[in-house]
């Protein structure tokens, strides 16, 4: 007999640390530098290579996406080193987001330099992103935007699905945006501006701003491949236009894939080392070392090998993850199995991440039996013994990572479609067993 329902991904039971850790980790290439230096590379004025690129979910779709849109992608002799050879933003494409901030934000930009429509959609949990900012910041900048389900052709779409009726060129010009929802509003925005015929200058009127190291890591992407942007305002960028330098360009390691395996060292004690870990960056998760610190680790870079070293106890913290909000399921794991409570702060707009993450850390937290409670801008933890239950993952990577730590020390925790993980970490479960040595 067959069934015309597709069965449940069979949930992973969370191994549990049995000895202090000594490994050391080798971590995938950056979801945000990678899909940033996709973009560029496929608007530039010559062919450009990217090596040590993320290939995960999310950066598949960009590939995809961009060849959608006229770029030329090649594999090279390992899949993460990525040839790009641009051509003229082509229109009458389909692009599927998937789950991807990055592609869902950035990309309506790109589509607005396209010779016709360029119509968008992603997942069922995509559809409730925010997106409004940055298709209003389009339609005020001369590009005509719909909702492919709506009467109304004036009526801006508010989210996905969403039409951008390429027209093969963007005046350009100023624009206010209100980013408080999301940074990569403005990062979408400015990554394209260099093609617009006057550039941008884009000013954020938002009450508060998140994420601003993924928007310094925009404007320093752009001044590497020659554009010159002005962000000597605060809360204010001038892109002007010109050229694109093809580049030959090494992606670093995703700092903040790194973080769940740098906390597990604090909760199963031990070391575990990350090669590859840049002295200057501008990725958020520049960040992990210090709060690992304040929780009761402590760490070293040497040789660009990042240690930390943990005794099993973790420290309760009270922290504002604005900057990196990416990195609070994992630090939300650690305080469910602190020695005292924390409290995470300016993080209101991780509920337009994958999903509203808030409420879902507070929900599965408080479904082992610990007590989380959602704040206006985050969470209070209070540690409470856990005991094992099924986590569940809300299509959210870093729910599945965050309820890997928690099953260092709860017996029996299982995590329901551990496969999300793949959004940035395809093989997140075999590294995570490598390290414990379970491999
Ligand atoms: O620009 C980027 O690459 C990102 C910006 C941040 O988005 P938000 O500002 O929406 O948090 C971050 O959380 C996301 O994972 C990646
Ligand atoms: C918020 C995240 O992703 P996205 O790029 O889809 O916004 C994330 O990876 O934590």
């Amino acid at each position: 007999m067959t069934s015309s329902t597709t069965a449940p991904a069979p949930t992973w039971e969370a191994p549990l640390a049995g000895a202090p850790l000594d490994a050391t980790v080798e971590i995938p290439g950056s979801k945000s530098l990678t899909n940033r230096l996709l973009v560029l590379a496929a608007l530039a004025d010559a062919p450009g290579t990217l090596r040590g690129a993320l290939r995960s979910r999310d950066a598949d779709l960009m590939i995809g996406a961009l060849r959608a849109l006229g770029a030329g992608i090649e594999e090279g002799a390992e899949p993460s080193t990525l040839h790009v050879t641009p051509g003229p933003v082509t229109g009458d494409a389909d692009i599927d987001t998937g789950l991807a901030g990055t592609v869902m934000r950035f990309l309506p930009p790109v589509a607005a330099l396209a010779d016709g429509p360029v119509r968008f959609d992603g997942d069922p949990a995509a559809r409730v992103r925010p997106m409004l900012p940055v298709l209003a910041a389009l339609h005020a900048l001369g590009v005509a935007v719909h909702d492919p389900g709506s009467d109304d052709p004036a009526a801006l779409p508010t989210s996905l699905p969403f039409t951008v009726e390429g027209r093969g060129r963007v005046p350009g010009g100023a624009v206010d945006v209100d980013a408080s929802e999301s940074s990569q509003f403005v990062s979408g925005l400015l990554l394209a501006a260099a093609r617009f015929e006057r550039g941008l200058t884009l000013r954020h009127i938002g009450a508060t701003l998140p994420s601003l190291p993924h928007i310094e890591m925009t404007v320093a992407t752009l001044r590497d491949v020659g554009v010159e942007v002005d962000d000597s305002r605060d809360g204010m960028w001038t892109v002007a236009p010109g050229p694109i330098a093809g580049r030959d360009v090494r992606v670093e390691p995703d700092l903040s894939n790194a973080a769940p395996f740098l906390a597990a060292a604090l909760i199963a004690g031990g070391t575990v080392r990350v090669p590859g870990w840049p002295t200057l960056t501008t990725q958020p998760g520049a960040m992990v070392p210090e709060l690992l610190e304040r929780m009761g680790g402590s760490s070293s870079l040497a040789g660009g090998v990042l240690e930390v070293t943990g005794t099993g106890e973790v420290h309760g913290i009270d922290v504002d993850l604005h900057a990196a909000g990416e990195l609070a399921p994992t630090f939300a794991a650690l305080a469910a199995l602190a020695d005292s409570p924390s409290r995470l702060r300016g993080i209101a707009h991780l509920r337009g991440h994958e999903t509203d993450r808030l409420a879902a850390l507070a929900r599965e937290i408080t479904r082992l039996g610990g007590q989380a409670e959602e704040t206006r801008d985050g969470l209070v933890i209070t540690p409470r013994p856990l005991h094992a239950d099924t986590v569940q993952t809300y299509e959210d990577h870093r729910m599945a990572t965050s309820a890997a730590l928690l099953g260092l020390r709860v017996p029996g925790l299982r995590v329901e479609n551990v496969g999300t993980t793949a959004k940035t970490l395809p093989g997140f479960t075999g590294m995570w067993l490598d390290m414990l040595g379970l491999g």
